[in-house]
């Protein structure tokens, strides 16, 4: 597929003599301009180099029918990956929790930069919570992980599958006298901070569900910044290692460990969260069974020799592996179908 004319962001001082060129690959969608933008700026000055967006419109983009009928949300990955293969950019921007975790031939991630919020968000009518909500408010989200958590915390909520971008989910959200069509309305969505703040769409948030009671999608919050597996050139290099951030790095490879250990597709309903502080990896993952009346959960930590980067992907295989041992040991793949929409 052919990406659209990319747009010039200038990289400041150097704009007017010739400069080396990053062309940064990226799903066209507002979220996704919205992060690549943020990134390939550090990306353009760390590098001393220009940054040129070459966003792509995927058939994930365009179509309405379901993730799964198109073959699941790696349908975003592989669209831009073909770009990145095909010579069309230099460097890629995922969401890293919509990244499948089977390595690609011939690629690599050549940076995740520091995390922003791995919460989920509650974007309710009128303030309401997960608590306040009214018996059989409607609650909106397609991700199987967040139906389990709702069925699980309020077995009397409506659920309703929804897809589509931030904006149109949140437009769907009012009271009965919002002039929202009544089989379209919705009482609240479920979202990631993450998405929301990009967008500049916080003040929707009317409640951030913590992570020990509300684990979310490995690698949720997380970018990363696939490039091909040749070395790249010294600008494209010295850009990476700007922007890579080693704490995030080494906690969502464990959190995406999890899912590659449970053979699990990022559909399933399977949350993980890391976290890097001063001396420990500390891992946690749930798998729940999709109607919410069970749960299994597994935490260990490991504590990595220093910080370089070999001894924090130790850590991380480590604890993810101890953790995949315990659920599967649990019985956790009898618990959901744990490869749905495995890509
Ligand atoms: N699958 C959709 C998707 N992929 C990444 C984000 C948002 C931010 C992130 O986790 O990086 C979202 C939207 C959402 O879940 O609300």
């Amino acid at each position: 597929m052919l990406p659209e004319r990319a747009s010039r962001v200038p990289a400041g001082p150097l704009r007017n003599r010739a400069v080396t060129v990053i062309r940064v690959g990226t799903r066209a969608s507002a979220l996704a301009l919205a992060q690549t933008q943020q990134v390939a700026a550090r990306l353009g000055s760390a590098a001393q180099a220009e940054v040129e967006l070459v966003p792509i419109t995927t058939h994930g983009d365009t179509s309405s029918d379901s993730l799964s009928s198109l073959g699941g949300t790696g349908v975003f990955a592989s669209a831009l990956r073909d770009a990145l293969l095909a010579g069309e950019c230099d460097v890629i921007v995922h969401s890293l929790k919509d990244l499948p975790t089977v390595a690609h031939p011939g690629l690599r991630i050549g940076a995740v930069p520091k995390r922003a919020d791995a919460r989920d968000a509650l974007c309710a009518r009128d303030g309401l919570t997960i608590d306040t909500l009214p018996s059989g408010a409607r609650v909106g989200t397609g991700s199987p992980r967040r139906m389990a958590q709702l069925r699980a915390a309020r077995p009397d909520l409506t659920i309703v599958d929804i897809r589509g971008n931030i904006d149109t989910r949140l437009a769907r959200v009012g009271g009965t006298d919002a002039g929202i069509d009544d089989d379209r309305r919705l009482d609240a969505v479920l979202l990631a901070a993450a998405g929301l703040g990009r967008l500049g769409r916080s003040d929707a948030i009317t409640q951030l569900l913590e992570l020990g009671d509300w684990p979310t999608a490995p690698g949720q919050g997380a970018l990363a910044l696939e490039v091909v597996d040749i070395r790249p050139s010294r600008e494209l290099e010295q850009g990476l290692q700007a922007v890579d951030h080693a704490a995030s790095a080494a906690a969502v490879d464990a959190e995406r460990l999890v899912l590659a250990g449970l053979e699990a597709g990022c559909a399933a309903p399977v949350a993980a969260s890391a976290v890097l502080d001063s001396e420990l990896l500390f891992l946690t993952a749930t798998v729940y069974a999709p109607d919410g009346t069970a749960r299994i959960t597994a935490s260990h930590a490991a504590t990595p020799d220093s910080r370089g980067a070999k001894h924090l992907a130790e850590a991380a295989r480590d604890v993810a592996s101890r953790v995949v041992a315990e659920l599967l040991g649990n019985g956790a793949a009898d618990l959901a179908p744990l490869r749905s929409m495995k890509d």
